[in-house]
């Protein structure tokens, strides 16, 4: 009876249920809780980099006589699932393309993204963290995912950095993020996904209780402000 009520009182996490006052203490310290501070993760590649524009721009120039996928025309999240349907070994030479030396270091940003992180930053009761998904083949690009906060960013914005491949255990009030299904072992995230709009997810239809934002010129600073208490 008491671990129900428990349970009931202090959510739902596994391992801490047994022992509410730990979880007491790890809720304060979540962004509900910690001082009515906002934390927000925001996402990479699709949000503050061009990882689509920078892949086509790569792809060409190394398989020039391949056929390609315009931006207009890509569907699905996955670039190399689209181009294996166009034909199977495509998807291969796709792979490559983003396994290579220096793609994720020289992508190019999106417009008013690492602008509106900044200002983010700056905003009282505030904290930004960057939420991103590293490949599995890790040869270049954790390293270069983190060479490329700081070019753009700066050092200091290098503590900021989170990279996991499950954004599902990061706490936070809002997550800005271009894939539209964020999964993983947390069945319940903390955040609410705010989905970035991309070539890929532009024409999804989105359930009433999911919001857009359309790109940085969006009111990003109002969604923030609604999660505010
Ligand atoms: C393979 C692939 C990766 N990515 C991005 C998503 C992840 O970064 P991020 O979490 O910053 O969006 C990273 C690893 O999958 O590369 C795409 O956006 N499209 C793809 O097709
Ligand atoms: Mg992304």
């Amino acid at each position: 009876m008491i671990l129900s009520s428990t349970t009931r009182l202090f959510g739902r996490g596994k391992t801490l249920l047994r022992d509410p006052f730990k979880r007491i203490c790890v809720n304060m310290s979540s962004s509900s809780l910690s001082g009515n501070r906002l934390r927000v993760l925001v996402d990479m590649d699709g949000v503050l980099a061009d990882f689509e524009g920078g892949f086509l721009k790569k792809y060409r120039a190394r398989y020039p006589d391949e056929p390609y996928i315009t931006l207009d025309d890509r569907r699905g999240f996955w670039v190399s699932t689209q181009y294996g349907k166009l034909r199977s070994d495509l998807s291969e030479k796709a792979i490559s393309i983003w396994q290579s030396k220096g793609f994720f270091m020289e992508l190019e940003p999106l417009p008013g993204g690492v602008e509106a992180v900044k200002e983010m930053a700056k905003m009282d009761n505030t904290d930004v963290f960057i939420c991103t998904s590293p490949i599995k083949h890790y040869k270049h690009c954790p390293y270069e995912k983190y060479a490329w906060v700081e070019k753009h960013l700066g050092h200091d914005f290098l503590e900021q950095v989170i990279l996991t491949r499950d954004k599902t255990v990061v706490s936070g009030d809002i997550l800005i993020d271009d894939k539209p299904d964020i999964l993983g072992v947390e069945l319940q995230p903390t955040w609410e996904h705010i989905l970035f709009t991309a070539c890929h997810n532009k024409h999804l239809p989105i359930s009433p209780s999911q919001r857009r934002l359309l790109s940085w010129s969006d009111d990003w600073r109002a969604i923030l402000d609604s999660k505010r208490q």
